[in-house]
């Protein structure tokens, strides 16, 4: 079953389109990937898959049912967003502990404590961390955590946007091999946005690259490590990356 299907998908704000007939078809358990120059569309197309988009036309559909426009609790459940900056997406004078109890609290899910110590410690972080504030923890604990909150109601499907950008380089490889692990651990398909190929080549199967709100051309990862991309627009962005390696990720 797919996971996440978008057919002939236009996504606007306002008056302003800004996605133009977007087809995608993610499998159940893949890690795919929208690249491409900033202001292209990716996280525009998260971000309607979540829900937080509304405004768009054509098919969205999550594991094999179509959704509706705005936020549904269904797909809430399933499909979990991850941000950028962590900091941002966790509330300054909440606890860790209250961050990761509320979506199960929201939801009516019980066993809450165990739940949590349980989260924490697949994600890589110490029983200690639990009743600090965010302001207490790094930059990498903050995003272990950020990635528990959204792991808490189990769902099938991550959203990534851009989760290792804000991090200092050395941190970045933690964090994308916590990821890495959890992907085949809990069974998830990632779907990231990010403008860093070797993080494609080392968490990804497959990766659309966008331009002015289009997919110019979906690709398997194995080209692109090749260095195989077809398009020209796909080119200037390998070439643009050429030399960048990531710190302390195994190839
Ligand atoms: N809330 C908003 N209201 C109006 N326009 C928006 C809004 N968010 C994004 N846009 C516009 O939509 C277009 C696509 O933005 P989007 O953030 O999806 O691109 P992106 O490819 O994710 O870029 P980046 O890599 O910089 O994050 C851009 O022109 C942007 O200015």
């Amino acid at each position: 079953m797919s996971a996440i299907e978008l057919n002939n998908v236009d996504i606007s704000y306002g008056d302003s389109k800004v996605v133009h007939g977007v087809n995608l078809d993610i499998a159940e358990g893949e890690s795919f990937a929208l690249v491409g120059e900033s202001g292209s569309g990716k996280s525009t197309i998260l971000r309607a898959i979540a829900g937080l988009a509304p405004d768009w036309t054509g098919g969205i559909s999550v594991l094999g049912r179509p959704r509706t426009h705005g936020i549904e609790r269904r797909v809430a459940r399933q499909v979990q967003m991850v941000f950028q900056d962590p900091y941002g997406s966790l509330h300054p004078r909440k606890t860790i502990d209250a961050a990761l109890s509320e979506p199960l609290a929201i939801n009516g899910v019980g066993n809450r404590g165990e739940r949590v110590a349980a989260m924490l410690m697949a994600v890589g972080l110490d029983q200690r961390f639990r009743f600090r504030f965010p302001h207490q923890l790094s930059g990498g604990q903050r995003q272990r955590v950020a990635i528990a909150r959204a792991l808490m109601l189990e769902p099938k499907v991550l959203l990534l946007d851009e989760p290792t950008s804000a991090l200092d380089v050395s941190v970045q490889a933690e964090i994308l091999n916590l990821l890495k692990r959890l992907r085949r651990e809990q069974g998830l398909t990632y779907l990231l946005v990010t403008h860093n190929l070797p993080v494609v080549s080392f968490l990804c199967d497959r990766l659309a690259v966008m331009r002015h709100g289009r997919i110019v051309e979906v690709a398997d990862v194995a080209l692109l490590k090749q260095g195989k991309l077809v398009e020209a627009y796909s080119q200037e962005l390998l070439a643009a990356t050429e030399g960048i390696v990531l710190v302390g990720t195994p190839s």
